[in-house]
C-alpha cells in the first residue's frame, strides 16, 4: 500500500518555509490507518524483544503509540507539553523545526529495568525524540529504540538520537 500518497503536503504551515506533512488524510482513510498501525506493529515485533512500555509524545505520538502498545501487549506512557500531567514530573527542554518547547513525563512512570520503545508520527530535527530519550534514560530504563511513521531526511534528526535502532515507514 502506498502510504505516502495518503499524506497531504501543506506549504508554509505553521510558518513560512515549512512544508507540513499532514497525516490527518492518512488517519481518515480506514485502510491507510489499519495498514500503518499493522505494519508498525509487525516491524516492531520483528526488531525488538519484550517491549514493556511504549512512550509517545503529545500529541501525534499518542495517535500511533497507543494502538501500537495495545497490539504489542505493552503499556503506554504519555510524554506531554508543560503543565498537563497531574502528578510529579521530570522535565526536559527541546528544539522544534519551528520553535522551542519543554516536555514532561510522570516521574514514577518508568524505572530501572523497564524496556522502552519511543514512538512518534514524525522525526524532523530530532529535538523532540532526543529530549524524550533523555527523559526515558534518566529513569534508568533501557531504551530499545525508536519508531516513526515519517522521517524528514536531511534535517539530521537521527544523528541527535542515541545509538539504538530506528524504524521508519515513510521517508522524504
Ligand atoms: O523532530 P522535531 O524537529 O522535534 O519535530 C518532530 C515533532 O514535531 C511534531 O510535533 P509538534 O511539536 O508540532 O506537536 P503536535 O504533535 O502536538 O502537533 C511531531 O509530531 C513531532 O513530535
Ligand atoms: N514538516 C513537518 N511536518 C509535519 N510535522 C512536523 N513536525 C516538525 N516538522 C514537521
Amino acid at each position: 500500500m502506498d502510504l505516502k500518497s495518503l499524506i497531504r503536503d501543506i506549504p508554509d504551515f505553521p510558518k513560512p518555509g515549512i512544508l507540513f506533512r499532514d497525516i490527518t488524510t492518512l488517519l481518515r482513510n480506514p485502510d491507510g490507518l489499519r495498514h500503518t498501525v499493522d505494519t508498525l506493529t509487525q516491524q516492531c515485533k520483528d526488531r525488538f524483544d519484550k517491549i514493556d512500555y511504549v512512550v509517545g509524545m503529545e500529541s501525534r505520538g499518542f495517535i500511533f503509540g497507543t494502538p501500537l502498545a495495545y497490539q504489542l501487549g505493552a503499556g503506554f506512557i504519555p510524554v506531554r507539553k508543560p503543565g498537563k500531567l497531574p502528578a510529579a514530573v521530570c522535565r526536559v527542554e527541546y528544539e522544534l523545526e519551528y520553535g522551542v518547547d519543554r516536555l514532561e513525563m510522570h516521574e514514577d512512570a518508568l524505572g530501572e529495568g523497564c524496556r522502552v520503545l519511543i514512538v512518534d508520527d514524525l522525526i524532523a530535527t530530532g529535538g523532540t525524540a532526543a529530549a524524550t530519550a533523555q527523559l526515558v534514560q534518566q529513569t534508568g530504563s533501557e531504551l530499545l529504540g525508536f519508531a516513526f511513521i515519517i522521517e524528514l531526511q536531511g534535517l539530521g534528526g537521527r544523528e541527535k538520537l542515541p545509538d539504538v535502532p530506528i524504524l521508519t515507514l515513510i521517508e522524504y
